[in-house]
């Protein structure tokens, strides 16, 4: 017998109606600021989907204030309450990035926790220099190409309430880590944890980062949409991102529509795709939350975890 699934699934209807009275705190104009790169998303999508999603986040993170004043109450002591933190995963290309800016955003908006951080797993990517020495520099988003012990330290002082934890910062432009920059984090109410990887298990005896979360959400769509939608943005970022010359994709900029095209589907089957099959789906499961998006971007199913 087949174990029962620990979800309860909502169609985009039924979730909508969750909303109950929460307001709208967020203007088109501040939507196009948040969205990735040929992200289609709405206000109606911010309305039916992440306003919802946010009501569920602020009572989760109540439930969780008040699990950290029990223990309080237990050892008779005043202990500051933990940083919240959430996890995002899922492909590259799936728009988890639009998904964190959004909620990073909306849950500061809410009086109980308007400290909101967030920080992208890149941050935590080895340097190319690195990635060459080790042999591994197409393999970049793999685990291997992340310092996993940097993250998950990073993430345990900031839950430990360390005042000041600092990142490194990586960019896509210069599709390196940038030396010298550092993102710092202090102490806020929510800390968002976005990339690929986030919901991998440690090896033996090692804790993984998403030991430390609270919630998490896991962005999901079929593979033929995903790979629509990174070639549809890589010819995007051709014409924009790619033509500045300090890009390190700046010759993909000169080349034919039908190279780039081709350029694009190899890199997807032969990095991302591969990188979404082995390491990435098979961590759907172990979400809070799964986010099911049709072919259009917009979010069609939600899976929400009861047990
Ligand atoms: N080569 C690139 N140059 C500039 N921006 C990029 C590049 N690749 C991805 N991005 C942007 O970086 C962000 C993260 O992208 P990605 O890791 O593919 O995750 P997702 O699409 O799920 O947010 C997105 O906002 C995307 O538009
Ligand atoms: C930087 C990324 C690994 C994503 O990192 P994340 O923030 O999810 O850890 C990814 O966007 C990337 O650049 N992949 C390499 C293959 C490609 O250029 O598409």
């Amino acid at each position: 017998m087949e174990a029962p699934t620990p979800y309860v699934e909502l169609s985009r209807e039924q979730w909508r109606d969750l909303r109950l009275n929460t307001p709208l705190t967020l203007t088109a104009e501040e939507l196009e600021e948040l969205r990735g790169v040929d992200d289609p998303i709405d206000l109606a999508e911010v309305t039916d989907i992440y306003l919802p999603l946010t009501r569920l986040l602020n009572l989760h993170f109540t439930g969780a204030r008040q699990r950290s004043a029990a223990v309080n109450t237990f050892l008779g002591d005043d202990h500051a309450p933990p940083p919240y933190i959430l996890g995002i995963a899922g492909s590259v290309a799936v728009g988890k990035s639009t998904t964190a800016r959004l909620l990073h955003t909306l849950l500061a908006r809410w009086p109980e926790h308007s400290r909101v951080e967030l920080i992208t797993t890149d941050s935590f990517l080895y340097p190319n220099k690195v990635l060459e020495e080790r042999g591994i520099p197409h393999r970049k988003g793999f685990p291997e190409s992340y310092d996993r012990r940097a993250l998950v330290r990073f993430v345990a002082e900031v839950k430990a309430g360390v005042p000041e934890v600092r990142a490194p910062v990586y960019s896509h432009l210069e599709y390196d880590i940038v030396p010298g920059a550092v993102q710092t984090v202090r102490r806020p109410d929510i800390l968002i944890v976005e990339g690929l990887n986030v919901l991998q298990p440690a090896p033996p005896a090692a804790l993984a980062v998403n030991d430390y979360f609270d919630f998490s959400i896991y962005v999901d769509a079929k593979v033929e949409d995903i790979r629509t939608w990174y070639v549809d943005r890589f010819h995007k970022l051709r014409r924009t991102a790619f033509a500045d010359p300090k890009s390190y994709f700046s010759y993909i900029a000169d080349m034919s529509e039908e190279e780039a095209t081709r350029f694009a589907r190899n890199v997807w089957r032969d990095v991302n795709e591969l990188n979404l099959v082995e390491n990435i789906a098979p961590t759907r499961g172990r979400a809070g939350l799964v986010l099911l998006k049709g072919s259009d971007h917009s979010v069609r199913r939600i899976r929400l975890r009861r047990t």
